[in-house]
């Protein structure tokens, strides 16, 4: 399995080095050169069965010889033991055609463990091969980041760097960043918004110089790593709703665009996905440009949906990509018009994004409308981020089952919950003292320089 950068000008990795390697050199982001199908005796064949195995033969196509059988197998097993669920992602009914993909029982509550917990585990495997360290780091609007401090804190080969815009993540988000105490992880606190944050982590990548001196890597859904292992739940929720046999459709809240392209993947791969729908909150550019075709960041609005504040959304490239017929020229245009402001969408590659993807936007006032009649109705607890997306999932009926993606537990956003309901979700038992313990942060300006030096001057040798 070969895997190409979409801006076509880094060379091309096997799944080893593309996974290592994060952003590509050329600035664009690695997808594999070709989408393995499976059959749909293969995927009738999933029903039932343990998510573990799941995973196995749904990314092992992807993985080529970067491990072999039993020690992928060993990585998968280890990544979701400690999951706080036996479904691991188990689907709960909401209302007769409409289920909850609950993606929210890992270590850190929020998807992300699905694929970070995996990735902490393939990164010390070939680490521990190559006899390598490195810098890992990733921008977050709050879940990525303690996710990657979760999967890598105590790592003696790996120093983890989270750069989080200051003010915009919750209580819990921040201090699920700031409270471990291992000395390699580095919580940063960036005078900015998420999309400073990810500018600073991709011009990073792109000092060719900086990212060989420190061994960088990345974390973020620009690791094609992390938007495998998020293929593997979507494989799961429609089997057991009668997959290969029948068609799903998703809503999946959406920012970076991560979550939603693997479902996207899962559909290029075989599996009966009807509608994808993009859901968003008022940072709604994604819908603006499935409706309209323009793609202008227009500047970042909090929301009680922070991890979904983003505006310069870095998976929607790989759909371009796609939509562009893998013209990598098409898309170093687009990317060179979006650092100068925005880019139209082509007539052509619009109509193939709209093949795959519907959108919808949630306002704030709908967003907290829905946490409280989805508590009325459904007896369920949302968190902000699902509830944009079950509010629009109920705008798009149709005949096929919906499954909506339940990204994050209530307990990560407590206030916003309350507010909307007048319940305060609880933190786990086991996350009981996160507001007790200290916390240790570093603030910077929004400058590649203080960041770069920090990085050097923090970073285990
Ligand atoms: C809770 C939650 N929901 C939804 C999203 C959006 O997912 P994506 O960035 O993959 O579109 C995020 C951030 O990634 C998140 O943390
Ligand atoms: N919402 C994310 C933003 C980063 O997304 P990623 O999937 O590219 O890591 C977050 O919570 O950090």
């Amino acid at each position: 399995m070969r895997y190409v950068s979409t801006r076509g000008e880094a060379p091309e990795l096997g799944f080893e080095d593309a996974m290592m390697t994060g952003l590509a050199r050329d600035g664009g982001l690695y997808v594999p050169a070709e989408v393995p199908a499976l059959p749909p005796g293969e995927i009738a064949a999933l029903a039932g069965r343990p998510y573990e195995d799941v995973a196995f033969c749904v990314m092992r196509p992807f993985v080529g010889d970067a491990f072999d059988d039993a020690t992928f197998r060993r990585l998968i097993d280890a990544a979701y033991a400690g999951f706080g669920h036996p479904a691991r992602a188990p689907l709960r009914q909401l209302a007769p055609n409409h289920f909850l993909l609950e993606l929210f029982h890992g270590p850190t509550l929020a998807f992300k463990d699905f694929a970070m917990q995996l990735i902490g585990g393939m990164f010390a495997e070939v680490l521990g091969r190559r006899g390598d360290r490195l810098c890992v780091i990733g921008a977050t609007s709050g879940d990525t980041g303690s996710a990657a401090i979760e999967a890598f804190r105590g790592n003696p080969a790996v120093d983890v760097f989270v750069l989080y815009p200051h003010g915009r993540v919750s209580e819990v988000q921040r201090r699920q960043m700031t409270t471990p105490g291992e000395t390699n992880v580095h919580a940063i606190a960036v005078d900015g918004d998420f999309d400073t944050c990810q500018a600073l982590v991709k011009a990073a990548f792109n000092d060719h110089g900086f990212r060989d001196e420190v061994a960088l890597a990345g974390v973020n859904s620009i690791n094609w790593g992390r938007v495998l292992a998020q293929v593997v739940y979507y494989f799961a929720a429609a089997t057991a709703l009668g997959a290969p046999g029948r068609t799903v459709d998703f809503t999946v809240p959406t920012g970076n665009f991560g979550d939603v392209f693997a479902g996207h993947v899962a559909k290029r791969m075989g599996l009966p996905v009807g509608r994808l729908i993009v859901a968003t909150n008022r940072n709604d550019i994604l819908h603006r440009a499935l409706t309209t075709g323009e793609y202008r960041p227009d500047g970042v609005a909090p929301t009680i949906s922070p991890s979904m504040d983003i505006q310069v959304s870095s998976n929607f490239e790989r759909a371009l990509h796609l939509a562009y017929g893998g013209d990598a020229r098409a898309v170093r245009q687009l990317m060179a018009e979006l650092s100068q402001g925005g880019f139209g969408i082509s007539q052509g590659a619009l109509q193939a994004l709209r093949e795959v993807y519907a959108s919808g936007r949630a306002s704030e006032e709908e967003t907290k409308a829905t946490i409280a009649r989805t508590l009325r109705d459904a007896g369920e607890l949302l968190c902000p981020h699902t509830a944009v997306a079950v509010h629009v999932a109920e705008a798009h009926p149709g005949d096929a089952p919906m499954v909506t993606l339940a990204t994050a537990h209530p307990a990560k956003f407590p206030d916003a919950v309350e507010e909307a309901t007048g319940v305060r979700p609880p933190l786990p038992p086991r996350m009981g003292d996160l507001y007790d313990r200290p916390e240790r942060v570093t603030r910077i300006a929004d400058d590649l320089s203080a960041l770069q030096a920090h990085i050097r001057k923090t970073r285990a040798t």
